[in-house]
């Protein structure tokens, strides 16, 4: 019998606090009333179970599962569900929050909300990985539900995934119930345009940033922090776009090429091997990974892990943009010195929402029991994504704040609102 290893202690920047801290300006500037702020500070539910799995090996190993569920006021609770060895409620609690205020930003009717389980899928067999997700599924069966908590993939996780808990969840209920879940396998309900979303919305806020930086995207380097779902594609579309990306980087290492990397036969080869970029021969491995983020480029997107950009590495910080692909990959320790460098930072909850945009465009289309064309769903979510970026950089010049506090302003703003008229506490 394996016990649950403790919670792991990070060493690094606590995302709660980054988000609390920035949080905490936002509020202030809007004159928020302290009812409305201790309400929003807190997460309104959070559940916590023990997942015993049987593994091939036929020991019962128990894992730790987390929902957190920051805010409903706006509509069902959502958010993705994230497979990784350091899951910690902090974090959870901090990724639920931001996709409260990630959801408002895009105007969609949802609250926020994001699950975890602390496991290495890497290490699991899909049998194993199965078990844990249909486990999981179980114990939030009072949780999720598609008008109360809807789950999506995160990192470590993916259509596959989803597609067992959709299962797990409609058997238990007795009828198909695919609205339970986004991010799903096409054929059983997921949308077109959604495995790619994310990354395509990273790359309409890169080019809107761009437009108001006058950087030539023919004439601009790139480098790019994780290879997973976001990164690939934002990787992918910004090179269609004309950007020479010189640097991706992945778990096991970061690949520089001056002259540009070829994103097709890098996602060719990391699909044949593993998942991983070892061993890719089109760049050169760099001796430290984390070299990725100090390289002098036009434009850097962090997509992969929170606090890779914090007080320990930010003065070496030579990116003229940031635009965060990943959820929180800057602390709030790096937020002002960045500032002061004159780099333009588009904020996770704004440069990421086009993965939460097209899976309110699934749930949706689920609910009509209909199917939109690509082209729909692309065309939708780019503008949402262009108003939404639009309509904080108005925010940050009328207050004169950084764009990442004008997000926080723009998505507080809409919740208050929507406390004052619901009323009820
Ligand atoms: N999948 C989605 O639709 C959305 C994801 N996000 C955020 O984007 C980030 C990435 O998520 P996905 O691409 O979905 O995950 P994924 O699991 O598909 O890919 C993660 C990638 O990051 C790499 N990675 C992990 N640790 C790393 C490190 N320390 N240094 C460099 N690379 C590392 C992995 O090798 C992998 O290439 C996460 O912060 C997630 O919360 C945000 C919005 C939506
Ligand atoms: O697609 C979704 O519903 C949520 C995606 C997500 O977890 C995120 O935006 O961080």
């Amino acid at each position: 019998m394996a016990y649950i290893e403790p919670a792991p202690i990070k060493d690094k920047e606590n995302p709660l606090e980054s988000m609390m801290e920035r949080f905490n300006i936002a509020a202030e500037k809007l004159g928020l009333s302290e009812e409305v702020y201790n309400v929003l500070k807190n997460p309104a539910k959070q559940v916590i179970v023990s997942l015993p799995i049987t593994m091939d090996n036929g020991k019962i190993k128990v894992f730790e599962g987390i929902r957190v569920v920051h805010s409903n006021i706006l509509g069902p609770a959502k958010g993705g569900i994230r497979f990784a060895p350091d899951v910690h409620i902090d974090e959870v609690r901090a990724l639920a929050a931001w996709m409260t205020w990630k959801c408002a930003v895009v105007d969609i009717p949802y609250g926020g909300g994001k699950g975890g389980v602390r496991c290495n899928p890497r290490e699991m067999s899909p049998g194993e990985i199965e078990r844990l997700v249909r486990a999981y599924t179980l114990a939030m069966i009072d949780v999720f539900g598609p008008d109360k908590d809807i789950p999506a993939p995160d990192m470590g996780t993916g259509p596959k995934e989803m597609a067992w808990l959709m299962d797990e969840y409609s058997k238990a209920k007795g009828t198909t119930v695919n609205a339970v879940v986004t991010g799903k396998p096409l054929v059983l309900g997921g949308s077109l345009g959604r495995t790619e979303a994310t990354g395509r919305g990273v790359m309409v806020s890169a080019l809107a940033a761009m437009e108001k930086l006058k950087i030539n995207p023919f004439q601009a380097t790139c480098a790019v922090q994780g290879f997973g779902n976001v990164g690939s594609w934002a990787s992918a579309l910004l090179e269609e776009r004309g950007l020479k990306v010189v640097a991706v980087s992945d778990i096991s290492g970061a690949y520089y090429n001056a002259n540009g990397i070829n994103i097709q036969k890098a996602i060719a080869y990391r699909d044949g091997n593993k998942g991983t970029l070892e061993g890719f021969d089109g760049a050169e491995k760099l001796s430290d990974p984390m070299e990725l983020l100090e390289l002098k480029v036009d434009v850097l997107v962090p997509a992969a892990v929170e606090d890779v950009i914090t007080k320990a590495n930010v003065d070496k910080i030579n990116a003229r943009l940031i635009v965060e692909g990943a959820n929180g990959p800057t602390s709030f320790n790096a937020d002002k010195i960045i500032n002061d460098k004159g780099i333009m930072v588009v904020p996770d909850i704004l440069a990421n929402a086009g993965g939460v945009t097209v899976s309110y465009f699934e749930w949706v289309q689920n609910r009509l029991g209909y199917k939109w064309t690509a082209e729909r769903v692309n065309r939708r979510s780019d503008r949402i994504m262009k108003e939404a970026f639009d309509q904080v950089y108005k925010v940050s010049v009328k207050h004169g704040v950084p764009m990442r506090i004008a997000a926080y302003i723009v998505a507080i703003d809409k919740v208050a609102q929507t406390y004052q008229f619901r009323g009820g506490f």
